[in-house]
């Protein structure tokens, strides 16, 4: 296609000029994917760019649906992504070998051992040309060694220029894994070098872990962290997500590692165990204020991403969500709120950044595909558009299963959200990840300067078939195909072009629904590496930069190469998460003095979260969306009682695992249940101060209420109210927790609400010759775990990727997830 390139006069960012310098081979052995002879000189690279994480993108307004639902940007996050990529357009000049050493705390040598990805392929490659010349490392050293005078004055220059810059978030921070062999750096920017302004830069460095004054100001001075008093996160919650317990305390312990396990835009990833189990380890991830975000801005924000979490954590390949909690501030974290979810063991792009990724053979690599498919179908069922899906969000489980997850810019896709019969509500404003951020989406990027006639709502589940493509792509090619799906980057130039050559010339019928005709061969770039012109009709059909012909989920699911895709767990497995335990309730005078502060009506009318308006009741039978219409964000006061009486019910609904407390009096160890429960499992130590107290306690920066801005005065009064009504006795000081009931697996809680999708996803996986995987021997996994996914046909071993480059640090941290 050639629309863009005439829309849109080309600007080049000066940064782009500094990609032109270094190409590093990412795999270099003979593989399906041996890439050694696409390899390019310096000067041939463009901008190519390594496999790197991609931060996630929203617009300074958030993407707003469109005439629909203007309003929806409430819950975005405030990052500036043209800023982003020009900061990684710089970066990408620093391209190194693999480095092994995760203690490097030198700027330069954190770019350089994370920058031997580049773009393999040539802009001249296009239609197979093939000039591409291998790179030797000897080249791209001595190459690395010229520039690093010059990333020296280029990171001079970036600290200059975007000082002060208004819209800057969390989200640009340089995030580094220390046992990685890429850097989670989503601006290019050396953590050591990090302007001062970068609030959480450099989170991960272990030297810093627990300096609290670097979590409590950014390079201004200007405080990152909540003020007190933190919100009760019931107040945000619809009446059915209301929680038993909302302090992380209550019933988790950190890990005593205390290592992060991973980390994002506007969140830190952390372990945590149940109080009562060792074994049960859960992933907290603490939620981070971004900047200039006010803290009513960030509770809807957060609330909202959660509601969408755990109204979707009822399928195999969604990442289970449980609780929403207000985490203390501790060595570990700063005050604020989490989720408590299922841990993951690795994301995808830690796979696919492993030397081993080149040799997963085909047919896991496909596997792996259709799980990502079939969660964001499964989203798509059930009124959801991810909007960011990328290798970084989808995590893989011990038992090898994809799962989906941070849903931080999802959003409900239907003009009404619970009506799934309504139309699609349109979205408009930057959002996502470049590259899978797809190009009708990208034209809302401020610095890409398009005309506003290119600037068209999209649709949001156009945008989730995209990026799967980007993503098969990816992991076919092993390095992202593009920077930037959007005509400023040649690449996409020269992807737009070859689709159009191949439309033009090979197969006219290519985009007409229903042709399932052989895709482009080898003799083009992006679809070589594929051998399969099938393969390569699925992932060119997603990632068609034509919205309007582009592969929907439905259309992916028809097609016959993807069909016969054979996985390793069916959509409608059960995923059998245990769920944690929670004994001990927060304070039920916190809970219930809490309610008559929370945020009135009006104070949420303006969020996109349609759990958080009031709508009238639909006549069908309630699901769990429908009763979420109406929540009680101020209850009478006759739910004091009811609350209070609710603390001694099982409140199982969400899944969880409650163990209601015995009433006062009843003397602990009268129940046999408990006291074997903990005999098996030796308990969690737990924290002996209560939360709030632990958030009440003066720091050094600490907010003060009365230096919150007035725009936010009257929900700080009532968040104000709410905590500081809660007794200094936590509420597990009182009853007797009594176990009356066991664990009810979260998927038939959920199911129970009705938010199963009526059609269930029934997908014949057979074995295709084409798709085979070379290990398609069953061998166990070796997980203790391994019985609970009893359905599953264990085919593929997707965490067995070697690292060749993997130090013993990175080895221990990938067991110990
Ligand atoms: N439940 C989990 N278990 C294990 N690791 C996790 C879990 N959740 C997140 N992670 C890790 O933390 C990283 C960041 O998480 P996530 O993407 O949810 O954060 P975010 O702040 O929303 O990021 P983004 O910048 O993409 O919006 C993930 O890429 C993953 O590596």
């Amino acid at each position: 296609m050639t629309r863009n390139s005439k829309d849109k006069e080309v600007h080049k960012s000066p940064s782009v000029s500094t990609l032109k310098l270094l190409g590093k081979r990412l795999f270099n052995s003979n593989s399906h994917t041996d890439n050694s002879s696409l390899l390019l000189s310096a000067e041939q690279l463009g901008n190519g760019r390594s496999l790197r994480k991609r931060p996630t993108s929203p617009s300074s307004g958030g993407a707003s649906s469109g005439a629909n639902s203007p309003s929806s940007s409430a819950g975005a996050r405030n990052r500036s992504a043209s800023l982003h990529r020009k900061k990684n357009n710089v970066s990408v000049g620093l391209s190194s070998g693999p480095v092994s050493s995760h203690k490097s705390s030198v700027a330069l040598q954190d770019l350089i051992k994370h920058n031997n990805n580049p773009y393999l392929n040539s802009p001249s490659d296009i239609l197979g040309t093939g000039t591409g010349i291998a790179s030797t490392r000897d080249r791209d050293r001595s190459a690395i060694e010229r520039e690093k005078e010059k990333e020296r004055a280029r990171d001079k220059e970036r600290n200059t220029h975007h000082a002060g810059l208004p819209q800057r978030s969390n989200s640009m921070a340089s995030h580094h894994f220390p046992n990685e062999n890429i850097i989670y750096n989503p601006y290019g920017i050396n953590p050591n070098h990090a302007r001062p302004d970068t609030a959480f830069a450099d989170t991960l460095n272990m030297n810093k872990e627990n300096d609290l004054s670097f979590y409590m100001h950014d390079g201004n001075a200007k405080i990152r962290m909540l003020p007190l008093p933190i919100a009760n996160p019931n107040d945000f919650l619809p009446e059915d997500m209301k929680q038993y317990s909302v302090h992380l305390t209550d019933n988790f312990v950190f890990d005593t590692d205390n290592k992060p396990i991973g980390s994002g835009g506007s969140s830190e990833v952390r372990k945590v165990k149940s109080s009562y189990r060792q074994k049960d380890v859960y992933a907290l991830k603490k939620l981070n204020m971004i900047y200039h975000e006010s803290p009513e801005k960030f509770y809807k924000r957060c609330s909202k991403e959660f509601i969408i979490a755990k109204h979707l954590s009822h399928n195999v390949h969604i990442t289970n969500t449980f609780c929403l909690v207000k985490v203390p501030t501790t060595t570990y974290t700063t005050r604020g709120w989490g989720f408590i979810m299922e841990l993951g063991v690795k994301d995808l792009f830690q796979l696919m950044e492993r030397t081993g990724w080149k040799n997963v053979p085909f047919g896991e690599k496909y596997c792996l595909f259709k799980q990502v498919a079939q969660g964001i179908r499964f989203c798509h069922e059930n009124g959801i558009a991810h909007r960011d899906l990328k290798p970084e969000n989808v995590l893989i489980s011990k038992e090898g299963v994809c799962k989906l997850t941070d849903f931080g810019i999802s959003d409900w896709y239907h003009v009404v959200p619970h009506d799934y019969t309504s139309p699609v509500k349109t979205c408009q404003g930057m959002i996502g990840s470049p590259p899978y951020t797809p190009p009708e989406v990208m034209y809302f990027d401020a610095k890409k300067h398009y005309p506003e006639r290119l600037q068209k709502p999209y649709n949001p589940l156009a945008m989730d078939s995209y990026a799967l493509g980007i993503m098969l792509i990816t992991m076919i090619n092993n390095i992202i195909p593009f920077i930037d799906s959007c005509n400023t980057d040649a690449r996409f130039r020269e992807f737009e072009l070859s689709y159009d050559n191949f439309i033009n010339h090979q197969n006219p019928h290519f985009r007409d629904k229903g042709c399932h005709k052989a895709g482009p061969g080898a003799e083009y770039s992006l679809a070589r590496n594929f051998k399969n012109t099938e393969a390569t009709r699925v992932a060119w059909r997603l990632a068609d930069p034509d919205p309007a012909t582009r592969y929907t989920m439905d259309d992916l699911f028809e097609d016959p190469f993807f069909q016969q895709i054979e996985t390793c767990v069916e959509p409608n497995d059960d995923s059998f998460v245990k769920a944690p335990e929670l004994r001990k309730s927060t304070s039920i005078s916190d809970s219930t003095e809490n309610f008559p502060d929370a945020p009135n009506e009006q104070e949420v009318s303006h969020t996109s979260n349609p759990f958080l308006k009031r709508e009238p009741l639909s006549t069908k039978p309630r699901s769990m969306l429908e009763i979420a219409q109406s929540p009680s964000l101020k209850l009478k006061p006759k739910l004091k009682s009811k609350t209070k009486a609710k603390s001694h019910d099982i409140m199982d609904k969400e899944g969880l695992k409650i163990v209601t407390p015995k009433p006062q009096g009843k003397e602990q160890g009268e129940d046999q249940n408990e006291d074997k429960d903990e005999d098996e499992d030796k308990p969690t130590e737990n924290f002996s101060t209560n939360v709030d107290s632990l958030l009440e306690k003066a720091t050094p920066t600490s907010t003060k209420v009365d230096d919150i801005p007035s725009e936010e005065n009257s929900t700080t009064k009532e968040l104000k109210s709410m905590i500081n009504s809660t007794p200094s006795t936590p509420t597990h000081n009182g009853p007797t927790p009594v176990p009356v009931k066991t664990a009810t697996p979260l998927n038939k809680g959920m199911s129970d609400l009705s938010l199963r999708s009526e059609t269930p996803i029934s997908v014949k996986d057979t074995s295709a010759p084409n798709v085979s995987s070379s290990s398609n021997s069953i061998r166990s996994f070796g997980s203790p775990n391994v019985s609970s996914l009893k359905k599953k046909k264990v085919i593929h071993h997707h965490l067995d990727i070697t690292n060749s480059v993997t130090n013993v640090s990175s080895v221990s941290a990938f067991v110990s997830r």
